[in-house]
């Protein structure tokens, strides 16, 4: 049998070399690829009934023209045409932009099938294709066509009619990847229909079975990536049992200038013992914004250094890799701790110094960049690593950093609430601790919602607290897919604000920044130099200046809730009251619901329940921010089920012989080796 896996695409009739080229760009290599190119959505013609279709859903509909199309121009290129449709017995309004040529085709009396989006309130369809003629409407109608995300020269229709010419030709040659007693046990189907269908699904009910399957291939493709990592580890034991000397630890916790939580003595607890333990620790903290993470991780790193070990803090940007440099030094030094920062835009003196000393044992603490996992930073006894906001890191970022000492213990830091059941799933081979609780005497950030016309009164304010002696953050409008229009909406809200702050002092901070001016930015709104701070960035943000009191989100219904109450979990981190203001008009359902729950709770816990709850697609665990993986096909939300499921199955077959040497699982086994290189010795 041919191993599609290996078949370049080219073996497929109709694509030649250049053609091949083209698909390569889209990571389309070999006839699998081709196969596993799934579509990300599909079109619907099937004809529906607008009485029965949702505001703004793309809709197909049959009709009959009823009227005479009235053309529209705007300059000389650009048109609007309108024409009335019966359908359903309801008038509807069509709509075309452009597409002006098409006005003869549209006379009164015929039948035309149209695509497009629907308008429930003005009973208005926007189309954006029109079926004509009657070959067209019997090929198309009553399917869903696959839409693949596609560039440069690449057209989705050739894809789909190359992805058929592959199916045609060596579709009978896919592999089963898994063991028939999992298709046996959840019916799915094999993996040859799954993929034919995904792609050319004859109805939905079809392809929810094809989906079904995928989604159940994938997750457990996750789980036992995760799963094979954690037997190898353990079976290893090759972490090291430190000798950590526990009254030095509390003698640490004794002298800070404040008390910790209970949640923070007990998640310290839980990791401390870990430490002792041969097994390398592999724990998710997970804590609210203003939890007080960073403590937890400085104490951490002392039990580690008086242990005799080396140990390591990794943030995702500059600006934070700084801060937590110097917050750890001002926990650590006193006690003869040396903390090294070393970060990507560091000359390259700096850093040949830094280098030195990390590798010589001079640095006791390396905290870093990404720069941290380069080849050249050799590690002296690295005993423990700390990342914080731990999704940005990919699994194999954290897999070379772990190489790199001799199986560290490592602790993964976020701030995103994720209810704790998600995340045990999620994170299958974890150990999960969780700060639910505020330091004494926090105030819950006072939340309101302002429209963007109420411009002055938040000005006022701004002045007001200023005039207290705090400070504040803006954060600019969020304008998707353009830096340079982000850059440029930053100026413009500087040039508006710094008259009407006056006399307070304004600085603006965005990611084109170069990393020295970012850190004399932020050094001077730390040191209260500056007294409002102005970003485009979220992540620019991630700081902890607990004079700030008041944080004004531009566009605030742009950002999804976890984002928001991250950006919000930046005011609010002492004793004093602080404010949130949200500048917002939202128009959407989602919108609205979103500032509601931000301006009723403050809890993130109970933010990413409710969240879950209405269940904003691309919101909470939609996007990046949110730390979880991100999928092809599952979606974890709506199969959260599958994913505890899957792990089950992935945990017991890691531990069961058979998985390591029966024929059966050789196909899950090598897609597992081709994931990545470096689970590959554990097949050795
Ligand atoms: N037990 C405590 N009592 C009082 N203040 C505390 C306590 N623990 C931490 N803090 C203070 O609270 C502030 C927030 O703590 P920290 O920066 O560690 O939060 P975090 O959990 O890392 O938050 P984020 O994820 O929002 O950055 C800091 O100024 C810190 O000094």
């Amino acid at each position: 049998m041919t191993k599609v896996s290996r078949l370049p695409v080219t073996e497929v009739a109709g694509i030649g070399a250049q053609r091949a080229k083209h698909l390569a760009q889209l990571g389309i290599y070999t006839v699998l690829d081709l196969f596993e190119y799934l579509p990300y959505r599909y079109e619907d013609y099937r004809i529906r009934d607008v009485h029965d279709a949702a505001h703004e859903e793309t809709i197909t509909v049959r009709g009959k023209v009823a009227g005479v199309p009235a053309v529209r121009w705007y300059g000389r290129k650009k048109s609007r045409m309108s024409v009335k449709v019966q359908t359903d017995g309801v008038w509807v309004n069509a709509v075309w932009f452009n597409r002006h040529y098409l006005k003869d085709k549209l006379y009164p009396g015929r039948t035309v099938v149209l695509v497009g989006k629907w308008d429930r309130h003005r009973l208005q369809l926007t189309v954006k294709r029109s079926l004509f003629s009657e070959k067209e409407q019997k090929r198309l109608l009553g399917r869903l066509e696959p839409v693949y995300s596609v560039s440069g020269s690449v057209r989705i229709e050739w894809l789909r009619n190359v992805i058929r010419q592959a199916f045609d030709q060596f579709g009978d040659d896919i592999e089963e990847t898994l063991p028939p007693e999992l298709i046996r046990r959840y019916k799915l189907l094999n993996r040859r229909d799954a993929l034919y269908v995904m792609h050319f699904p004859r109805d939905s009910r079809d392809g929810h079975q094809a989906r079904r399957r995928m989604v159940y291939e994938e997750l457990l493709m996750f789980q036992l990536k995760w799963q094979v990592l954690r037997h190898t580890r353990k079976k290893r034991l090759n972490g090291t049992a430190k000798n950590v000397p526990l009254d030095k630890v509390r003698e640490f916790i004794k002298a800070l200038p404040f008390t910790l939580t209970d949640a923070q003595a007990r998640v310290l607890k839980e990791a401390l013992a870990d430490l002792q333990q041969p097994v390398a620790m592999n724990r998710l903290l997970q804590g609210d914004v203003g939890s007080g993470k960073t403590v937890v991780a400085a104490a951490l790193l002392y039990a580690n250094y008086v242990s005799g070990f080396q140990g390591a803090l990794m943030a995702p940007t500059e600006i934070l890799a700084e801060q937590h440099a110097h917050t750890i030094r001002e926990y650590l030094q006193p006690y003869g701790v040396d903390v090294v920062l070393l970060t990507g835009s560091m000359t390259a003196r700096e850093k040949r110094e830094a280098l030195g000393m990390v590798q010589m044992g001079l640095a006791h603490v390396v905290v870093g960049t990404h720069a941290l996992i380069q080849e050249s930073v050799h590690f002296h006894r690295l005993g423990l690593v700390i990342t914080d906001e731990q999704h940005r890191f990919g699994v194999n970022q954290r897999a070379k950093l772990r190489e790199k000492g001799e199986d560290p213990d490592v602790l993964f830091m976020t701030a995103t609430p994720i209810p704790r059941t998600l995340a045990i799933s999620a994170y299958g081979d974890m150990d999960v601790s969780t700060i639910d609780q505020l330091p004494a005497g926090r105030k819950p950030v006072k939340t309101v919602q302002v429209k963007p016309n109420q411009f002055g009164s938040v000005m006022e304010f701004i002045h007001k607290e200023c005039r207290r002696g705090r400070q504040a953050y803006v954060i600019c409008p969020l304008i998707e897919e353009s830096e340079k229009l982000d850059l440029q909406n930053a100026y413009d809200v500087l040039e508006q604000l710094e008259p009407a702050l006056q006399p307070y002092r304004t600085g603006l901070i965005h990611g084109k920044l170069p990393a020295k001016e970012k850190e004399r930015v932020m050094g001077e709104f730390v040191s209260g130099k500056i007294h409002v701070l102005v970003s485009t960035t979220v992540v620019e943000v991630g700081v902890n200046v607990p004079n700030a009191s008041v944080m004004v989100i531009y566009d605030a219904e742009r950002f999804g809730l976890a984002q928001l109450h991250q950006l919000r979990g930046r005011v609010g981190r002492s004793d004093e009251q602080a404010y949130c203001i949200l500048v917002a008009d939202p128009k959407s359902d989602t919108g609205k619901e979103r500032m509601r729950i931000m301006t009723e709770t403050d809890d993130g816990f109970e933010i990413a329940r409710k969240d879950l709850k209405i269940r904003g697609p691309g919101d909470f665990f939609g996007v990046k921010q949110s730390g979880l993986p991100e999928f092809k096909v599952a979606d974890l939300i709506e199969d959260y089920r599958v994913l505890e499921v899957a792990r089950q199955d992935a945990v017991k077959l890691v531990n069961s012989d058979a998985f390591w040497e029966e024929e059966r699982f050789r196909p899950l086994r090598e897609q597992l080796e081709g994931e990545d290189v470096l689970y590959r010795k554990n097949f050795d």
